[in-house]
């Protein structure tokens, strides 16, 4: 399988006076097309961290980042919100939707902000994740697990390489948790998404191909000690 995410010994250290925090300690992850990787671990573990440098929104204090074999360091910062903006696709807690914005413009929301090539079909990819009779509806009309599958929506509409889902089952209960897991699986599966899931939720990890725990900015298989 390719690789479309690599982290090779990434760290992220924040720095506030003399305060230094190791968000990250030498990180090194591949996720390929097609894959859903969980990454679990205690509060303050890092999780957070890591999909901001594995998304382009933070530069590494040292590593490399390469996404679809682009190293994110040789970039100016135009090309880097290109990057984002065509490659990468982002899922909130809560969903993040716009309140003014049916269903289906918050999916053609990003296809607004520059041209995209070869963008999926809004409405197609509403039907796809369930949502197609909600089309009209604004997100205070729309159940947490609703605006969680038209937040996928979003992200998946430019069709990106890397999706990274930050708590997505924080805001809901036992079943719709296993059918907005099981919808980002079946997303990166079919259409070869290479996806990261931070969750606290060990009940939708079978959904995952692959669960990593994160302990202190160091990143393992679960039940591996990190040493
Ligand atoms: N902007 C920042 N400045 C200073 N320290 C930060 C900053 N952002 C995060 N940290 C610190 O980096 C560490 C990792 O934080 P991060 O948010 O990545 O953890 P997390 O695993 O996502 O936690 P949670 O599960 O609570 O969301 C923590 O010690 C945190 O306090």
């Amino acid at each position: 399988m390719t690789a479309v995410l690599h982290l090779d010994h990434v760290s992220l250290v924040h720095s506030d006076g003399d305060d230094h925090v190791t968000a990250l300690d030498a990180v090194d992850l591949e996720v390929a097309a097609g894959e859903l990787v969980a990454v679990v671990g205690p509060s303050g573990a890092g999780k957070s961290s890591l999909l901001a440098v594995a998304g382009a929104l933070i530069p590494p204090t040292s590593g490399t980042v390469r996404v679809g074999g682009v190293d994110l360091a040789g970039l100016s910062s135009r090309k880097l919100t290109a990057l984002r903006r065509e490659r990468i696709g982002f899922v909130f807690q809560t969903g993040n939707l716009v309140p003014a914005l049916t269903s289906l413009d918050q999916v053609r929301l990003p296809l607004t902000f520059g041209k995209v090539e070869d963008p999926r079909d809004p409405a197609e990819l509403l039907a796809e994740v369930g949502m197609a009779h909600k089309a009209g509806s604004r997100p205070h009309q729309l159940s947490g697990g609703e605006r969680q599958r038209v937040g996928i929506a979003r992200a998946l509409v430019t069709r990106p390489q890397v999706l990274l889902v930050d708590e997505p089952t924080a805001a809901l209960d036992r079943q719709r948790s296993q059918d907005v897991v099981g919808l980002l699986a079946r997303e990166a599966h079919e259409h070869g998404v290479a996806a990261i899931v931070v969750t606290h939720d060990h009940d939708v990890l079978h959904h995952c191909d692959r669960v990593l725990e994160m302990v202190d900015g160091r990143l393992s298989p679960q039940g591996v000690a990190v040493g």
